[in-house]
């Protein structure tokens, strides 16, 4: 185990201590999630447990692929496939896939999604005649998900909170259409799940034996539902190792409860706890611009975080006229970083808001830099990826009402509104799913045109059904394209849309069919429960791009240069200081949003704002953020034009090398680059900090060491 030699003390103590409760607390870029990692390593090379002994939590199904093969390359000759590495939803999906039967559920659910769920809603809205007018069906989306997180029935919610009766009532039906429909959203997987515990103790016990270490990631963030689901696992062995920083918590709109980690000390008594001082990810500055913002929080546990990094460059603020020129800074910016060397994918464009992205997008493809929307525009919720899922989940489960209305006539088949809402009715009556309804259709009176479509929708997908069931998912997806005619319908229309939708078809097979490599059991079930699970982030492609998200979404990430915009009162904060009284707390969560923005800089930190921003179209003005006074002026370099102009000055502030193959580069070395391609270095600067290389394809090219990214070959 020569890697432990990877690792602080503090961190090897954390990896080493496998017996008995244990909880990091630590700041940003610390180490915890390489704790996490290496401990995990530990325990399967010290041979402690087997790989499905394990259970590790990550915020995130990208994370958990990133912490899976960090493991791989660290410990080899193991069934990783046996490992639990996922997130909350994912790892109670699979118990439920297995247990769901005990809890009156079926084994084959659904799960549904968002926008799955806002259906419903507006369904229960319907039948039970309230005016969405008088209630905001987003608002109880919002409340039934809060009860579910904490665990609270509808038949509690007036013991916790004084409640309109109709929400109550919404909350009921909304519950039993989805045990109708056989479906399960996001909630209710670890809502479920508890129950399951709790009314199955042998059921819990198999889970308390199997699991004998336990790991969460992020743990701030977790809801009472979470804790509980942990809590619960870890009665028998007690090997609970949990990793969180309090100054991130970031989700309490979601119903995260911070309290989690405060008290994990008093819940798990002989807990043992450890903190992680030293920072690796941030130069000095960066770092201390972040210290002395969160210093500012009122509510927190103070912590000390220090970094043998570099000083580094000064953080760089420009102030924009608006939100066009703001993005275009940044594009122009991030050109010129790229041409310098740095690759895009450590280039991390952060906003507050998912709406701020637009300007963005729009500046960057003038410039022609390649970059991906991280978190918006989710692969699997356009259109016509949800019709084929939704083929899918009615082939697997025809109980499916929600997916059968979505493409009872899609493509087009002639059947009528008011056949649709006949079929509801007689659903409703008998108390049967609507495609019984179909299957029985003789018994009722369908005047014959319609009786003749029905029946040969119902053979249709009685003949998908019999003939997947010796497919695999892309070859059934295949199917389900050349028996619908859904293809063809939009492969004949001229339309670039429509064209699109084909293109976003074929990367849906694309998708299967990675999904069969990379899987032991690759059915349509968990490939349907893969990618309900994986479109609350999106993430795909792995190729050189720039990434976009929001603060939220890029917690636990790490990019060598981060532009944080948008640092504007009322904007980020999101609520205004001024206000603030009332308001003390949800300032404070929008600081540690600040504080999670600026840890997630390596090298060099960019801020932005805009003095004018157009809302709702109109223009206004803008006061820049509170928080960028909160960073001593001695850390902040104004700017006024990209970063183009003063690229020297940028390169004199990174003297930082780190790649043990670099850093000893010499005239003559064969190199690698991202974007580039191969070539040969034929100049070094004395310092070390610039680089000239003869590319192969495209010539020569100076380049800034610290940030190009070479990779020495020969
Ligand atoms: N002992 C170490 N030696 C060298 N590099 C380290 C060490 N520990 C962590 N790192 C590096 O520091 C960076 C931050 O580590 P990591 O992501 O584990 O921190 P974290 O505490 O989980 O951060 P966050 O709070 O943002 O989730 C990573 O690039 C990691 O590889
Ligand atoms: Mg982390």
């Amino acid at each position: 185990m020569e890697w432990l030699k990877e690792l602080n003390e503090q961190q090897k103590e954390a990896v080493l201590s496998t017996e008995g409760p244990l909880l990091v607390l630590a700041g940003a870029g610390s180490g915890k999630t390489r704790v996490i990692t290496y401990r995990i390593a530990y325990i399967l090379s010290m041979g402690l447990a087997d790989p499905d002994n394990i259970l590790a939590i990550t915020f995130t199904n990208k994370a958990a692929d990133e912490m899976k093969e960090r493991i791989k390359k660290l410990v080899s000759t193991k069934s990783f496939a046996e490992m639990w590495v996922s997130t909350f939803h994912a790892a109670c999906a699979r118990i439920l896939r297995m247990e769901a039967h005990n809890i009156g559920f079926s084994n084959n659910f659904v799960i549904f999604d968002t926008q799955d769920r806002n259906q419903i809603l507006r369904e229960c809205f319907n039948k039970l005649n309230i005016d969405t007018e008088k209630l905001d069906i987003r608002y109880v989306s919002r409340l039934i998900s809060n009860y579910k997180n904490q665990l609270i029935g509808p038949s509690d919610v007036s013991r916790y909170s004084d409640v309109d009766a109709r929400i109550i009532e919404v909350y009921k039906l909304y519950n039993k259409l989805l045990k109708e429909y056989n479906a399960f959203d996001f909630d209710d997987l670890l809502y479920y799940t508890v129950v399951l515990f709790e009314t199955n103790p042998d059921i819990l016990e198999k889970y308390q034996n199997k699991f004998k270490y336990i790991l969460v990631d992020e743990y701030q963030d977790t809801n009472y539902a979470q804790f509980y689901f942990i809590y619960l696992l870890s009665q028998k062995h007690m090997n609970v190792c949990v990793v969180g920083d309090d100054d991130q918590s970031i989700y309490s709109f979601r119903g995260a409860n911070i309290k989690n980690i405060l008290e994990f000390e008093k819940v798990f008594s002989n807990a043992k706890v450890i903190k992680l001082e030293k920072n690796y990810r941030s130069t000095k500055t960066i770092l201390s611009a972040a210290n002395e913002v969160i210093k500012h929080n009122y509510y927190r546990k103070s912590k000390m975080l220090w970094t043998d990094n570099h000083e580094g460059e000064k953080i760089f603020l420009y102030s924009a006229f608006d939100e066009v020129n703001e993005a275009e800074f940044v594009a122009a910016s991030i050109k010129n970083l790229i041409e310098n060397g740095v690759l895009p994918s450590q280039i991390g464009v952060l906003y507050r808001t998912n709406a701020q992205s637009v300007n963005f997008e729009n500046a960057l493809s003038a410039y022609s830099v390649p970059y991906k929307v991280v978190g918006a525009l989710r692969f699997y919720e356009r259109k016509e990826i949800k019709d084929i899922i939704a083929y899918l989940r009615l082939i697997t489960n025809s109980h499916d009402d929600l997916s059968l209305f979505r493409i009872i006539n899609v493509p087009r088949r002639g059947i009528g509104n008011s056949t649709l809402e006949k079929i509801k009715v007689l659903s409703e009556e008998y108390g049967v799913s609507a495609y019984t309804i179909l299957l029985e259709r003789a018994k009722f009176d369908f005047d014959k045109k319609t009786y003749e479509k029905l029946n040969s929708f119902v053979s249709l997908i009685e003949d998908l059904k019999a003939e997947a069931e010796n497919l695999s998912v892309s070859q059934t997806i295949k199917l389900v394209l050349d028996r619908t005619g859904y293809l063809e319908s939009l492969l004949s229309s001229k339309s670039e849309e429509e064209f699109q939708r084909a293109k976003n078809i074929e990367q849906l097979i694309s998708a299967a069919a990675i999904f069969e490599e990379e899987n032991e059991e690759p059915t349509v079930q968990n490939f349907l429960n893969s990618i309900t699970l994986s479109s609350e982030e999106e993430d795909t492609q792995k190729e050189e791009k720039v990434s976009l998200m929001t603060v939220h979404a890029a917690k636990g990430l790490e990019f060598e240069v981060v532009f944080l915009t948008g640092l504007e009162e009322g904007l980020f904060p999101l609520v205004r200081a001024e206000e603030a009284l009332e308001a003390e707390k949800e300032l404070e969560e929008e600081r540690r949003l600040c504080y999670v923005a600026i840890t997630r800089a390596k090298k060099l930190l960019v801020l932005t704002y805009a003095n004018n921003r157009r809302v709702f179209g109109r223009f206004s003005f803008r006061q820049k953020s509170c928080f960028i006074d909160e960073i001593p002026q001695k850390y902040i370099q104004n700017i006024y034009g990209p970063i183009t102009k003063i690229c020297h000055t940028l390169s004199a502030g990174i003297n930082q090398v780190d790649d043990a193959s670099i850093s000893n580069l010499q005239v003559g070395n064969k190199v690698q680059h991202g974007k580039f391609g191969v070539g040969k270095v034929i100049w070094l600067s004395d310092d070390m900090k610039e680089v000239v290389v003869e590319f192969e394809e495209i010539g020569q090219k100076r380049l800034l060491l610290s940030y190009a990214n070479l990779k020495r070959i020969g």
